[in-house]
C-alpha cells in the first residue's frame, strides 16, 4: 500500500496536466487519483479491483491505476476549498445500502411505542428505526430525545415522520397506536375505536412496505391482529399479534419468584387470548427442563395445596394492577416486542407465544387470531407448535376462539 501511494504521488504532475486539459469525466477520475493519493490511506486496493476507466491510459496511467469514476465521485471536492466541511472531512466511497434489511417502523409513540423503541435501540436490534405518530409535537420531541442517545448505542438511524412514505421498505412494522385502557376498562372495550384507527394506519403501511411483517400490539391485540390481517390482505404468516408473549413472560417471572431462581430458567406457556381468558399450560411448566407436574402432579390443579394456580390469576391481574399504580404498562411489553423483533430480523427461528391465525389448529373452526407457540423468523410465523393439550385446555382454547369470533362479528372491517 505504501509503495503504491508513493507511486501515485509521483504521478501527480501528469495527472494535474490531464485534469486541466481533458473532459469532465476524465477530469473527475484523474483528480480523484490525485486527491486519493494525497489524502487517504483508505482502501485503494479495493478501488483498483473495480477500475475500468480506459481513458486513464491516455495520460500514462497503467491499467493498474485506472479508477472507475463512479467509485470516486465526490472526491474532487477535496481539492475544492469552497465545498462544505462534511465533504472536506469525508469522501463518500461506497455508501451503505438504504435498505439494510433492518428497517423497523413503530406507529404510535405513546408509552408502549416508546418502550418498544428504547428496548429495540438499546439492544442494537434494528439498523433503522422510523417513528410515526399523528401528533407532530410528540413525534418530534420523542424522536429528538431518542436521537440524543444514539452516541451510546451501536450504529442505528432514528427518524420520525408523520408521512408514511418514510416507512417505505420496512422489514417490520410495529403498531402500538390507539386508545389505551384506563383503570377498570377491559381490553375488548377498546376494539371499535382502535379498529377505526387501524383502518387509517394499516393500508398506509402496506402501501409503502408491501413485503413487511406487521406486529400488532394495540389492544385488544388478538382482535386487532385479525383486523390488520383483513385490512392488509397479507398472508397470515406476516401478521402477528404480540399476544401472550407478555403473559408468558409475567408467568415465568412469577414462577421464578416462587422458586427463587432467575426467570430465564423457568418455562411455561400462557396461550389463547391476551388477558383475562388466557390459558396456562401447567403440563409444560418446568424448571430447567424438569416438569413441575412430574414432581407433583397436583401443580396448577384445584387439589394443589400450594396453590400454584394463583400465579396465573396474578398474570391476569397484572395489567390492571400496574395501570392502577402508574397509569399504563410499558416496560414489559417493550421488552417482549424487542425479543420478537430480534427473532424476526435475525431469522432466529425461536419459539414465542404470539397471536396468529389459528383456524384449523387444535380443531378450531373460527378464523380468529389467538396465541399459541410459534416459530418466528424472517418470514414472520414459520411454524406453529402443536402442543399436547389436555381436554380442559382444549375446551378453554375453543371457548376463547368462540368469544373472539363473536366480538369480530360485531365489528365492521
Ligand atoms: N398487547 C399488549 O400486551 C399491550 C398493549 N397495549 C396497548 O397499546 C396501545 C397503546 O398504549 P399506550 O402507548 O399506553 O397509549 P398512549 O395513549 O400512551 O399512546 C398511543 C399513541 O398512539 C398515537 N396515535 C393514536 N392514533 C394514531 C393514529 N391514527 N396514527 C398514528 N398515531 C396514533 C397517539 O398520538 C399516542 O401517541 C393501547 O391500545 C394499549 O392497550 C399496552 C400494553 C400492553
Ligand atoms: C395493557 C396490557 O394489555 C398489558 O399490559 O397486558
Amino acid at each position: 500500500m505504501l509503495n503504491f501511494r508513493h507511486n501515485l504521488i509521483k504521478l501527480i504532475p501528469k495527472l494535474l496536466k490531464a485534469v486541466i486539459a481533458q473532459t469532465a469525466p476524465v477530469h473527475s477520475a484523474l483528480s480523484t487519483c490525485y486527491s486519493t493519493s494525497l489524502k487517504y490511506s483508505f482502501s485503494i486496493s479495493n478501488t483498483l479491483q473495480k477500475v475500468q476507466n480506459p481513458n486513464c491510459s491516455k495520460y500514462g496511467i497503467t491499467p493498474a491505476h485506472r479508477i472507475h469514476q463512479s467509485q470516486l465521485r465526490g472526491a474532487c471536492s477535496l481539492v475544492n476549498s469552497g465545498k462544505p466541511l462534511r465533504e472536506k472531512l469525508m469522501h463518500d466511497f461506497e455508501l451503505p445500502s438504504p435498505l439494510s434489511g433492518g428497517k423497523v417502523t413503530i406507529v404510535g409513540l405513546g408509552h408502549v411505542g416508546m418502550a418498544c423503541a428504547i428496548s429495540i435501540l438499546s439492544q442494537n436490534i434494528a439498523s433503522e428505526l422510523v417513528l410515526v405518530d399523528r401528533n407532530p409535537d410528540k413525534l418530534r420531541g420523542e424522536t429528538l430525545d431518542l436521537q440524543h442517545g444514539l452516541a451510546f448505542v451501536r450504529n442505528a438511524q432514528v427518524y420520525g415522520d408523520t408521512q408514511y412514505s418514510a416507512t417505505a421498505g420496512s422489514k417490520l412494522c410495529i403498531v402500538t397506536a390507539g386508545v389505551p385502557q384506563g383503570p377498570g376498562d377491559s381490553r375488548t372495550s377498546l376494539a371499535p375505536k382502535n379498529l377505526e384507527i387501524f383502518k387509517e394506519i394499516i393500508p398506509r403501511l402496506v402501501k409503502y412496505s408491501p413485503e413487511t411483517i406487521l406486529l400488532i400490539v394495540t389492544n385488544p391485540v388478538d382482535t386487532l391482529a385479525y383486523a390488520a390481517w383483513k385490512l392488509s390482505g397479507f398472508p397470515a404468516n406476516r401478521v402477528i399479534g404480540s399476544g401472550t408473549n407478555l403473559d408468558s413472560s409475567r408467568f415465568r417471572f412469577l414462577l421464578s419468584q416462587r422458586l427463587k431462581v432467575v426467570p430465564s430458567i423457568c418455562h411455561g406457556w400462557i396461550i389463547g387470548e391476551h388477558g383475562d381468558s388466557s390459558i396456562p399450560i401447567w403440563s409444560d411448566a418446568s424448571l430447567a427442563g424438569v416438569r413441575l407436574r412430574d414432581v407433583d402432579s397436583r401443580v396448577g390443579t384445584k387439589k394443589d395445596v400450594e396453590n400454584w394456580s394463583q400465579l396465573h390469576q396474578e398474570v391476569v391481574g397484572s395489567a390492571q394492577e400496574i395501570i392502577k399504580l402508574k397509569g399504563y404498562t410499558s416496560w414489559g411489553i417493550g421488552l417482549s416486542v424487542a425479543a420478537l423483533t430480534r427473532a424476526i430480523l435475525e431469522n432466529s427461528q425461536s419459539s414465542y407465544a404470539v397471536s396468529t391465525l389459528v383456524q384449523g389448529i387444535h380443531d378450531i373452526s373460527e378464523d380468529v387470531f389467538l396465541s399459541v407457540p410459534c416459530i418466528l423468523g424472517d418470514t414472520g410465523v414459520s411454524r406453529i407448535i402443536l402442543q399436547t393439550l389436555n381436554s380442559a385446555e382444549l375446551a378453554d382454547l375453543h371457548n376463547c376462539a368462540k368469544s373472539l369470533y363473536e366480538i369480530q362479528k360485531s365489528l365492521h372491517f
